[in-house]
């Protein structure tokens, strides 16, 4: 019998302090297949060890393999060794500090909202467009028939509000087609608004801020090129521009968890009926799931039958905070379906679809 132990792969975290830095670095402590090995951040941190650069905001304990890690700035020279670096860094400064890193040839996972447009850039939400990851595979192909490494690349994960929107939506519009009418109205948490400075407790509390900058205006797009397709030739994404999709967006006083309200309208006819709606959601099974992704959810898609759920409190941890929970689906007066959709904004909404993208890439030999 082999006693040979599989080494674990280095990885690396850019914006490690923030928000969606914290739960990277609660996701990747105990990771079955990564070692957390690299930490950056702004200079204000750099040459501290982490336990000391960061305001620690978790409900879980600071892990000890990332307490005593010393942060450095975000240069690539210093995560030359990392397999994949993630990053949470502040929109700002993601842009040149990301495209420095692919250019020196690191493989980046990106939560920030910089290269989400770029038709050659994977804008994946692990659960739903896995299939979008055939580009960074045909980038990989290109370059070993012409005798050259891995490249550089970059994946950019989805903003919180559209991972947990399109989670459900591609399964249906896999089975039922596309759609032709999309809204949601948010109700958004305010982890999901960072720790720097983070959202004013003074402006939450007792309140509703029904604004948040950019991000109507991210979730009608981003939902576009998620539910669009790969040409042919695999290098771009084709948007799908057919479908009309609306978006209102509010802050909550709630610590984790974005809600959403959905309604949509399909374009085939007849629409499916509200039972179909549910078995389809049901039987889903991811391909990271089918692939034995370490963290990949059991479940993707949590139907819930009782009337007043899903709430963020209640269930927001299903399958770790990677599945999503949807709930009172029924049909609407106006358009077909209408449901109430929660996701937790920096597991399956950030940090978790981060790690889980990486455990893809992993699995299909693309680091
Ligand atoms: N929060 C969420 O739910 C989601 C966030 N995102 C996106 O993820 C990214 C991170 O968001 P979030 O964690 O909320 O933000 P935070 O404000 O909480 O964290 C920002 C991070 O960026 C670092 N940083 C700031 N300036 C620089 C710099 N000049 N050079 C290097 N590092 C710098 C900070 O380090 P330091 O502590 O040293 O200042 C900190 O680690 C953003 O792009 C955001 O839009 C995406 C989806 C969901
Ligand atoms: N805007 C989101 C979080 C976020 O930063 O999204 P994006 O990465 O798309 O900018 C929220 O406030 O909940």
């Amino acid at each position: 019998m082999s006693t040979k132990t599989q080494t674990k792969r280095k990885v690396g975290v850019l914006g490690a302090t923030g928000s969606v830095g914290q739960r990277f670095i609660l996701l990747l402590a105990n990771h079955p297949n990564f070692e957390l090995a690299k930490l950056g951040a702004s200079s204000r941190s750099a040459g501290k060890p982490y336990k000391k650069a960061v305001e620690w905001k978790q409900t879980s304990l600071m892990p000890s393999q990332a307490a005593d890690l010393v942060v450095t700035e975000c240069k690539p020279e210093e995560f030359a060794d990392c397999d994949v670096v993630f990053s949470g860094l502040d929109a700002e400064y993601a842009g040149a500090i990301e495209k420095a890193f692919v250019e020196f040839g690191l493989v980046v996972v990106s939560n920030a909202k910089n290269y989400r447009r770029e038709l050659d850039v994977p804008l994946v939400v692990p659960t739903a467009n896995s299939d979008h990851l055939d580009i960074v595979a045909e980038k990989v192909r290109l370059a070993k028939a012409k005798g050259e490494k891995r490249p550089g690349y970059i994946v950019c994960i989805s903003n919180c509000s559209t991972a947990g929107l399109v989670a459900p939506l591609k399964p249906l519009v896999d089975k039922f087609g596309p759609l032709e009418i999309l809204t949601t109205t948010t109700m958004q948490a305010i982890s999901g608004a960072g720790f720097s400075p983070g959202f004013p407790g003074i402006d939450i509390l007792d309140n509703v801020v029904p604004f948040i900058s950019g991000e109507e205006e991210k979730i009608e797009w981003e939902a576009k090129k998620i539910l669009g397709h790969l040409k042919n030739d695999k290098t771009t994404v084709l948007n799908d521009d057919s479908m009309k999709v609306s978006a209102q967006c509010n802050r909550v006083a709630v610590s984790d968890g974005h809600t959403e309200c959905v309604a949509l309208k399909f374009a085939k006819r007849p629409a499916p009926s509200v039972e179909e709606v549910k078995k389809c959601l049901r039987d889903y099974v991811c391909e990271a799931t089918q692939l034995g992704c370490a963290s990949a959810p059991k479940q993707a898609i949590h139907v819930l039958e009782e009337q007043n759920r899903p709430q963020p409190r209640l269930d927001r941890e299903r399958d770790g905070g990677f599945g999503v929970s949807v709930g009172r689906i029924r049909e609407d007066p106006v358009l077909d379906f209408k449901f109430v959709v929660l996701s937790h904004n920096t597991i399956i909404g950030a940090a978790g679809s981060g790690v889980l993208i990486a455990e893809l890439l992993d699995a299909k030999k693309l680091l």
